[in-house]
């Protein structure tokens, strides 16, 4: 798996979020300068609009994140200079905005929802350090951000995912960045995509402790059960993202302590059995669920999360749909009653 043909594994290994960030909107890796001068430029949209962040405080209390957060891109539209211009010059600082707005959106609707007041960025932290910093008002440790970052690496693009795929469908009829984005957020929301890397710690939970969790496996897979974290449209053999992300997973739930450190027990017997029993593997959410649980992240920030780095490759894609745009126009093939008359309402019947 390559962006722009750079393994993901090497890019997990070598770069930041902020370069990967760069390298997809930017057809390449950047250089020292153009990395400072990118995250500068990010750093100064690191900001919403007032009235964007009194909608957040209006949301009524129990709003999910993600719906704030489509809520947030869309009303976001009508504050944005460039909205209707979608040239490619255009397209990349509008990028740029929403890749800086929208972990603010999270992070300020996070602490409003809490009763908090909202963190301002902090313009010399990375998209990782600073997302982090501002949720809980202090900075975090080093690996703390070299954790999140590696996922946000992984998050950051994934081909003609659904998610991926709506952002193409919305900009190929000439409409805006901003509308497929917030399309996109939308189709990220449900479990069988983006929607999935909440649902994982109910997994877990649900499979109780690693001498429970061989029998609750078995179990659900006897009744069915879609477990979430697992399988993949693409991938049959495994996620090679998965894999990266696993021991990072494993490392954060060392150091948060010996509870967490029984969850990946737990969920290393299920990986073990959904392997055997129905030859099925780990996709991205399987350890990104586990790893935001023990950075003690609040489990409905999750998908929130997802997006803020897949902003990145819709965006990408956006700009590569409208270089080459034809509209996406599928056609269906119709299985529904044979051609008849319609007969007035009144012969219709009387029930
Ligand atoms: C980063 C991402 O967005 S990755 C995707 C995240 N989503 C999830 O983790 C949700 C759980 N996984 C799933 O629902 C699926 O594996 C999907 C949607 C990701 C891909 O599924 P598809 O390729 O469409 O496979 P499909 O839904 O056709 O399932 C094929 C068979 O495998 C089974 N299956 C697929 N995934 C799972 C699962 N997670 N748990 C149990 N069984 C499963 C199906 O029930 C089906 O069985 P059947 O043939 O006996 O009916
Ligand atoms: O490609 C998919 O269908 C889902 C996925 O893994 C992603 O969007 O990262």
């Amino acid at each position: 798996m390559r962006y722009r043909g750079y393994a993901v594994g090497e890019l997990a290994e070598k770069t930041s979020f902020d370069e990967v960030a760069y390298l997809l909107l930017n057809d390449d890796l950047p250089t020292a300068g153009e990395l400072k001068e990118f995250q500068s430029r990010v750093a100064a949209a690191r900001l919403l609009p007032e009235p964007v962040r009194q909608l957040l405080g209006a949301l009524p209390a129990g709003a999910a994140p993600l719906d704030a957060l489509r809520t947030a891109v869309s009303a976001l539209a009508s504050f944005d200079p460039e909205t209707a211009d979608n040239s490619r010059d255009a397209n990349r600082r509008k990028a740029e905005r929403l890749l800086a707005q929208m972990p603010v959106v999270i992070a300020d609707h996070y602490r409003l929802s809490k009763g908090l007041q909202p963190v301002a960025a902090k313009a010399d932290l990375s998209h990782s350090a600073n997302f982090l910093y501002m949720l809980r008002g202090t900075e975090p440790t080093a690996d703390e951000v070299r954790a999140l970052d590696i996922s946000m690496i992984l998050y950051a693009e994934h081909e003609f995912n659904a998610s991926t795929f709506t952002a193409r469908v919305i900009v190929s009829t000439l409409s805006d960045l901003h509308a497929a984005v917030t399309g996109a957020i939308g189709a990220l929301k449900g479990a069988l995509h983006g929607g999935a890397n909440e649902k994982v710690m109910d997994v877990v939970r649900a499979a109780g402790n690693p001498a429970t969790a061989e029998q609750w496996t078995r179990a659900a897979l006897a009744r069915k059960e879609r477990i979430m974290g697992f399988g993949h449209r693409v991938y049959k053999a495994g996620d090679v993202r998965a894999g990266i992300l696993k021991p990072i997973a494993r490392r954060a739930a060392a150091a948060a302590g010996p509870e967490y450190v029984a969850w990946e027990e737990t969920a290393e017997v299920i990986e073990g059995v959904i392997g055997r029993e129905k030859n099925m593997f780990p996709n991205l959410d399987w350890p990104a669920g586990r790893l935001y649980h023990s950075l003690h992240l609040d489990i409905p920030i999750y998908t929130p999360m997802f997006a803020m780095a897949r902003i990145a490759g819709w965006a990408a894609h956006v700009i590569e749909q409208l270089d080459h745009n034809r509209l996406i126009r599928p056609r269906s093939i119709y299985n529904g009653p044979a051609p008849r008359d319609v007969r007035p309402i009144s012969e219709r019947g009387s029930a």
